[in-house]
């Protein structure tokens, strides 16, 4: 008798991870100057301040039973380019990046997990999902997201 095969394919979670440069400033359109300094205190400095952001995008999915891979990390890594280096890396976020520019969105590291997250999703191939970005502004201030909404 044939031995019987595994045909459940085993699935995992891939990361890449990239660093960028930009700068913001914390400032809500829907406050005023005095509430906005009041709620962001010297991240409201008129003349803004930088991060060298570290992002951290990881996808998952079936491990491809002949290539071995859920998706080639090279493909991951133009699709971050597009949506995040091209668009953002030695940016003013606020003035620059149409995400915030163009919105009310304040450029917390919350908001740009979440731009970041909606921007990549759009990206990948139908076989594999987005399982969370996470976003290093400092390396004392870290935020995840995964697509959840409450
Ligand atoms: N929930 C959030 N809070 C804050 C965010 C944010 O994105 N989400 N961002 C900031 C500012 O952008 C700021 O750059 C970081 O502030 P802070 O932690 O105060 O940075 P410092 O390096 O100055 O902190 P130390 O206390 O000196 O280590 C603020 N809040
Ligand atoms: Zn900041």
């Amino acid at each position: 008798m044939a031995e019987k095969r595994e045909s459940r394919r085993p699935v995992a979670v891939i990361t890449r991870v990239e660093t960028f440069s930009a700068c913001h400033r914390l400032h809500s359109k829907q406050l005023s100057d005095e509430e906005n300094r009041r709620i962001f205190s010297k991240c409201n400095n008129p003349n803004g301040h930088g991060h060298n952001y570290k992002l951290e995008v990881s996808v998952k999915g079936p491990i491809d039973s002949v290539t071995g891979m859920v998706m080639n990390v090279q493909d991951l890594k133009i699709i971050i380019h597009q949506v995040v280096m091209d668009v953002m890396d030695h940016k003013h976020l606020d003035q620059d990046v149409p995400a915030f520019r163009d919105s009310n969105l304040v450029s917390t590291t919350e908001n740009l997990a979440v731009v970041v997250y909606e921007g990549v999703s759009k990206h990948l191939p139908k076989h594999v999902a987005l399982h969370q970005v996470k976003i290093h502004e400092t390396e004392k201030n870290i935020v995840v997201y995964n697509g959840e909404y409450e």
